[in-house]
């Protein structure tokens, strides 16, 4: 399998080197060549599979020229193995056909770990074999960084650096990160907001200069391949339970930097039948907007009881991009870079097809909260802020309420306890056995300016062999 580039500049790579390099030179994102296409039956005959051999299934084709099929086996084996539940993800029903499907039944309680957790085990077998170090270098607005850091804090040849934004995290994902004890684990906290700090990072990528040609960059976020490629999998598996391929599903998905998404609209690209994909956003609505209206605009990032997705350059959505221009690099190239001083449309034959694609919505703190209320008063659960959004916008989007519709419950409930307290209730989520003493544990990290010369300054001075 190769890799090409958005961008269409950047030279075509193999798994191993797209896995490392994750942002390309010309600075668009890595996707596959073509994708595998699975038959129904084939679909069909994976009912029942435990959830590391369906992964296997799934994702093989993806790594195949890189990885033999045994020690991938094993990867994903080792890696499904420390999720709490034993299906890995299961489902909760709230109403007839309604759904949320738990993708915080690891680690670090968010879905972030279904990737994080692979990913740490295959950069530690490319790194080994090719006995080469890297610096990993992740923004996050709260769960990439507890999820990268727990994924890849044994990773023999890592040093790893979190940006955080300075006081725009709940105090429990900063535990989560900071209290985690390792000399190649480096926490910032950049005063600025998200954006800011994946700004940094793509920068940082682009120009690599400051860690003196003595190691390279690797990237934990969505913008890594890798990450999309693990996201894929649980689609599959929530619709199987459900009576897929015979039937279609329709799936809602909290959405930020537009990565689980996206995984979802290329499950359905490799044959899975869905029949809706709901972008639910908070008040940080830029995807809504241009799906409502074909006007991409940047607003000003506004803090929300949802922070994780409090993102408004969505790395992702340029992966669709390259799509709905028919995969034509330099084409998306332009619209970014004239995306980047303004408002932009695309043609509207294009936005329609988009439209055709997804449907979107966006939810505003107080209507998350009322969710969090009327599910718990009705269900007797307990949503996160961010799953709440996406119960919400698939109440408002529904098209058709015999098909099952499946919210991605992206978080679990006791990492946003504000937001389950602004809603009224007076229920307190109780954080997992190994967190009981989260709240004791010494903390670590280091604010910083938001400039990108300070953060790649105090990179190139604590990495390991700096
Ligand atoms: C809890 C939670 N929900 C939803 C999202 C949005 O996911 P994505 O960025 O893949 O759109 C994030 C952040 O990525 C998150 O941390
Ligand atoms: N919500 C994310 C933001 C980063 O997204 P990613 O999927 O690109 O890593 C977070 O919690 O950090």
């Amino acid at each position: 399998m190769r890799y090409i580039s958005t961008r269409g500049e950047a030279p075509a790579l193999g798994f191993e080197d797209v896995l490392l390099t994750g942002l390309a030179t010309d600075g668009g994102l890595y996707v596959p060549e073509s994708l595998p296409h699975f038959s129904v039956e084939e679909i069909r005959s994976w009912r029942g599979l435990p959830y590391a051999e369906l992964a296997y299934k799934v994702m093989y084709p993806f790594v195949e020229d890189a990885i033999p099929a045994d020690d991938f086996r094993k990867m994903l084996g080792e890696t499904y193995s420390v999720f709490s539940h034993q299906a890995v993800a299961p489902l909760v029903q709230l109403d007839t056909n309604e759904w949320v499907m738990e993708l915080f039944r690891g680690p670090t309680l968010a879905f972030k770990d279904f990737a994080l957790q692979l990913l740490g085990r295959l950069l530690d077998y490319v790194l080994e074999k090719r006995k080469q170090h890297v610096v990993i270098m992740g923004a996050t607005s709260g769960d990439t960084g507890s999820a990268a850091i727990e994924g890849c804090r044994r990773c023999e040849h890592v040093d790893i650096f979190i940006l955080h934004p300075y006081q725009r995290v709940s105090e429990v994902q900063r535990r989560q990160m900071t209290t985690v004890q390792g000399d190649n684990i480096h926490n910032i906290a950049v005063k600025g907001n998200f954006d800011d700090c994946q700004r940094m990072v793509k920068e940082s990528f682009g120009n690599q200069s400051f860690l003196g040609g003595k190691t390279q960059l690797a990237a934990v976020n969505s913008i890594n391949w890798a990450r999309i490629m693990a996201q894929i999998v649980y689609y599959f598996q929530a619709s199987l339970a459900l009576g897929g391929p015979d039937r279609s599903m329709a799936f809602s998905v909290p959405t930020g930097n537009f990565g689980d998404i996206f995984a979802g609209y290329l499950a359905k690209k490799m044959g899975l039948p869905i029949s809706q994909l709901v972008i639910a956003t908070n008040r940080n609505d830029i995807l809504h907007r241009f799906m409502s209206g074909n006007k991409y605009e940047q607003h000003q990032l506004e803090h929300t009881l949802s922070p994780s997705m409090d993102i408004m350059v969505s790395s992702n959505f340029e992966r669709l991009l390259f799509d709905l221009h028919g995969r034509d690099g330099a084409a998306v190239k332009d619209l970014l870079e004239r995306a980047a001083k303004g408002p932009v449309s695309i043609e509207d034959y294009r936005w329609k097809h988009a439209r055709k694609l997804f449907d979107s919505d966006a939810v505003d703190d107080k209507t998350t909260c009322d969710t969090i209320r009327d599910i718990y008063e009705k269900n007797e659960y307990l949503l996160d802020p961010h799953t709440a959004i996406g119960v919400r916008a698939a109440r408002n989007c529904r098209r058709d309420s015999t098909v099952p519709m499946i919210t991605l419950g992206t978080a679990h409930p006791a990492k946003f306890p504000d937001a389950i307290s602004e809603s009224g209730l007076v229920v307190k989520p109780q954080l997992p056995a190994h967190m009981a003493d989260l709240f004791e544990r010494e903390e670590r990290y280091t604010v910083l300016d938001n400039n990108v010369s300070e953060v790649q300054g105090f990179i190139a001075k604590h990495w390991k062999n700096a």
